[in-house]
């Protein structure tokens, strides 16, 4: 079993990045800038705005975060998406999802301005991306790509099992692993909870993608040998061991599927580490006007 090491990879990545933010320094340019709108209390996303502006001010990048609470109106919300869409000095930005129930978050997202959607979440950008276009890719997908591609894993006539249809991961990770591309190539299977039998189609599966959000669902008796996993999922678990109270665990029971994996992403330190550098490296793409 060899782990797919997030954390080295995004390392590698953040050091790329900042050299190119030195660069930008020296010829007088513009300083990439994100910004970050917050909602509520979810702790998915509050793990993800920590290391974002972290990473942010690790590699030169200037960051904005938002945070209303979760009571929030719609319409001031709208209101602040409109102010980034016409804010110069901002490259791109996001909306955390997800939002709570009371706003809607289709018309929040289409709100964006598609050229400063570095999320990718934007049906212009999803449109674009399913046909192979110059677009945003949403920052988890293009952190999964990242990883195969720099640990040069095999996807061409691959079985591809993704687990989870949202929006945000499973649909367009589905897509563009069937995109004729490397990363790309594979026979996807889209699994989701109306799914019938998920075992029958894991364990055909020479690449999981699990991104369900329920801790430990995947075990060693629903997978092949040999397989690649690749687990997004981020929950937490009470342990009265760890600091905060609480552990980050994987979609993946981890132990358990490392005696059947040839390759397995860790959590933390696997996928999530790739979305942040990923989130950036389109925020960079936003700033040289390399998209739109
Ligand atoms: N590491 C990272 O960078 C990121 C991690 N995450 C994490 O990944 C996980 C998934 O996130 P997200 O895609 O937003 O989640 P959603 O809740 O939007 O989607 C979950 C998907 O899993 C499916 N599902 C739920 N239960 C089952 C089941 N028993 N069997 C099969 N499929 C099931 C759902 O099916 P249905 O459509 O039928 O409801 C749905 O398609 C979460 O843990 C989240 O925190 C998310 C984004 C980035
Ligand atoms: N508009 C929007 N875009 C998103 O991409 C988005 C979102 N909303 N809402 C929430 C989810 C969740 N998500 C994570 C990304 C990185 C880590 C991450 O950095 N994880 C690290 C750190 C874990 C730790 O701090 O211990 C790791 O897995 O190693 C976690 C979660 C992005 N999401
Ligand atoms: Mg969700």
């Amino acid at each position: 079993m060899n782990i797919l090491d997030g954390k080295i990879l995004a390392a590698k990545i953040r050091e790329e990045l900042a050299a190119a933010v030195e660069e930008i320094k020296a010829e007088g340019g513009k300083i990439p800038h994100l910004a970050a709108v917050l909602v509520g209390e979810d702790p998915a996303s509050q793990v993800y705005v920590r290391n974002k502006v972290r990473s942010c001010e690790k590699i030169g990048f200037k960051s904005t975060l938002i945070r209303r609470p979760a009571d929030v109106s719609e319409d001031e919300l709208l209101g602040i998406v409109e102010e980034l869409n016409q804010d110069e000095d901002i490259d791109g930005f996001i909306v955390q999802l997800p939002l709570p129930e009371h706003i809607d978050e289709n018309r929040v997202t289409l709100a964006i301005q598609p050229g400063k959607d570095v999320d990718g979440f934007h049906p212009v950008n999803f449109g674009r991306m399913a046909q192979g276009l110059p677009a945003y890719i949403p920052a988890t997908p293009n952190g999964i790509l990242e990883m195969l591609k720099r640990y040069e894993i095999e996807t061409a006539g691959k079985e591809v099992v993704v687990v989870g249809r949202s929006n945000i991961v499973g649909m367009p990770m589905g897509i563009l692993m069937a995109l004729k591309a490397y990363p790309g190539n594979a026979t996807v299977t889209i699994c989701h909870s109306r799914t019938r039998d998920l075992a029958e189609h894991t364990r055909r599966a020479d690449i999981v993608i699990a991104a369900i959000g329920r801790p430990n669902f995947i075990t060693a008796d629903m997978l092949k040998e040999g397989v690649v996993i690749v687990d997004v999922g981020i929950n937490r678990v009470d342990d009265e061991d760890a600091p905060r109270g609480y552990r980050l665990v994987g979609d993946v029971d981890f132990d358990s599927a490392a005696t059947k994996a040839s390759w397995i992403t860790p959590v933390p330190g696997g996928v999530g580490q790739l979305t942040v550098v990923s989130l950036l490296m389109n925020t960079l793409k936003a700033s040289r006007g390399e998209v739109y």
